[in-house]
């Protein structure tokens, strides 16, 4: 029996052929591969013995030779096949243990193109999958985490067809795996992100302990190719994160991202219910704590700086999920560590937003750029023009309307969400319901920002009625000057943006 082992991570490779030896193993290697064997007293001979070539072009050449993929691929039940490397002195190999060039890690360390192109492993994904694709003759091992196990099987024989399938399935991941990274690796340097083709390449990060609701079975994944805000994160602190607390988690970031000044996102389901910046963080958490003291319950506050003992304090009383900052004060962190189950998390804002936003459905996948424009323009179309505060105002309530699921409203004031109502199908229920969820609070001299215009001048009457002082909404409706005729008649300001912000 000959086992043909090529490994780029030599982690454990020298015991377990010294396992596969025990059994009866005649070991190949390619250089680098077969110098820690020998080193280790493994008895392997080399590549080059096995296909009276030697290896060539700087390794590009290696194992890619009818003595390698012949030994592999021949059916063992096939008279024929078994004839034919008879005939041609090809000796059969009966297992391949095989992991890639590092293509992943020569790109993140920012290696030039050249040297990335170099850590495209090709001989070692053709014997992955001639192995793979017979596995009914041959093991296919990728992951060294198997070695264990199959010297153990070995051991008990019962290296299967049925475990030598599994092998097969984990073998075709993983080169589908690295062909997806090399695809979108290429695809990038054409700027090409809509590809005709393309695979994403997902890997395992964990399993969860359930996905939106306890019945239904979930996990999560990371890819490789995209640096975004949950890239590199670290949790602190508490229980595992949920499934629910990676969704809830991801708006809290790209909201709190959005800010340059000291800003705090309070999330809920998702979508935002309150939101502020201040002059200090500890600022920013009062005024989104006060913006809405109910829902903030059971939520994920996110800020884009510095969490203080101040603010940890403040939260003191406050049921919350999750907490996300780009760094604790050690003060804080003693604070905060006394609720045992709150998640604490290590954002790195440096990390950019997710340049795609991609969407399963039913059979299809959507796929569209990161909404990453706020406004295209701030045309003031009533006679009335907002003052510099109340743009201010509209600016910041247009921005976290851009993260409320649609239909949206963010009525807001200094820096800080007065209400905000999402996930309405129609646009004036998300007005009435912004107003009547705040029955204490006033709206005179408020600034409302809508994700998308509006039909009719009903909004402009219910926020007239309410003293709200500006409004700032895409405009694009047919009755659009109903609206505008709505704020002359009121004296309100109104400020098109041309930017429409769903959020489905
Ligand atoms: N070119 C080939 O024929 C070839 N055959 C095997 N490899 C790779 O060479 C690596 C091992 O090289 P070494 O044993 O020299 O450290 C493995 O990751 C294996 O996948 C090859 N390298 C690249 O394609």
């Amino acid at each position: 029996m000959k086992a043909l082992i090529s490994v780029t991570d030599k982690t454990g490779i020298a015991d377990f052929a010294l396992g596969l030896e025990k059994f009866g193993y005649e070991i190949v290697s390619t250089g680098g591969t077969l110098k820690v064997l020998l080193d280790a007293g493994v008895k392997a001979i080399s590549i080059d013995e096995l296909t009276g070539f030697p290896e060539m072009l700087d390794g590009r050449v290696k194992t890619l030779h009818p003595k390698v993929h012949g030994g592999i691929l021949h059916i063992r039940a096939n008279e024929t096949h078994v004839a034919t490397v008879k005939e041609h002195g090809i000796d059969p190999i009966d297992m391949v243990v095989v992991n890639l060039y590092d293509f992943e890690g020569t790109l993140k360390s920012g290696k030039p193109h050249d040297e990335i192109v170099e850590n495209i492993d090709i001989g070692g994904p053709s014997m992955i999958r001639s192995a793979a694709k017979n596995y009914k003759d041959v093991a296919v091992v990728t992951d060294p985490k198997d070695y264990e196990e199959i010297l153990e099987r070995l051991s008990n024989k019962t290296l299967d067809e049925a475990y030598k399938r599994k092998l097969a399935y984990k073998a075709f991941s993983l080169t589908g795996y690295y062909d997806a990274m090399i695809g979108r690796y290429f695809a990038g340097l054409e700027n090409e992100i809509f590809p005709e083709r393309t695979a994403i390449g997902l890997l395992k990060e964990s399993s969860l302990r359930y996905g939106e609701n306890p019945h239904q079975n979930a996990a999560v994944y990371e890819d490789a190719m995209t640096t975004s805000l949950m890239t590199g994160m670290t949790q602190l602190h508490g229980k595992e994160l949920s499934f629910n607390n990676l969704n809830d988690l991801n708006t809290a970031l790209e909201l709190a991202s959005e800010f340059e000044e000291p800003a705090v996102a309070v999330i809920k389901h998702a979508t935002p219910c309150a939101a502020a910046i201040g002059g200090t963080i500890y600022e920013a958490f009062v005024r989104a704590y006060e913006a809405d003291k109910v829902s903030i319950y059971g939520g994920i506050v996110a800020m884009n700086k510095e969490m203080d003992a101040e603010t940890a304090t403040a939260m003191d009383e406050i049921f919350l999920e999750i907490v996300a900052a780009p760094s604790y004060s050690e003060q804080a962190l003693e604070i905060l560590k006394k609720k045992k189950n709150l998640r604490i998390l290590v954002i790195n804002f440096n990390n950019k937003k997710s340049a795609l936003d991609v969407k399963f459905t039913s059979g299809k996948v959507l796929i569209q750029e990161t909404d990453n424009l706020n406004y295209e323009k701030l045309e003031t179309v009533t006679t009335t023009a907002p003052t510099k505060a109340q743009l201010d105002d509209l600016k910041f309530a247009m921005i976290v309307c851009k993260h409320v699921k649609s239909n949206a409203i963010v009525i807001a004031k200094d820096g800080a969400t007065v209400a905000i109502s999402g996930g309405q199908t129609s646009r004036i229920w998300a007005l009435q319901n912004a107003i009547r969820n705040n029955p204490d609070k006033d709206f005179t001299g408020c600034s409302l920002a809508s994700d998308a215009f509006f039909p009719f001048d009903d909004c402009v009457t219910l926020s007239a009625e309410h003293g709200i002082a500006a409004i700032m909404q895409p405009g694009g409706a047919g009755r659009d000057q109903d609206s505008i005729d709505a704020c002359n008649k009121s004296g309100i300001a109104m400020v098109f943006t041309g930017t429409r912000h769903f959020k489905h």
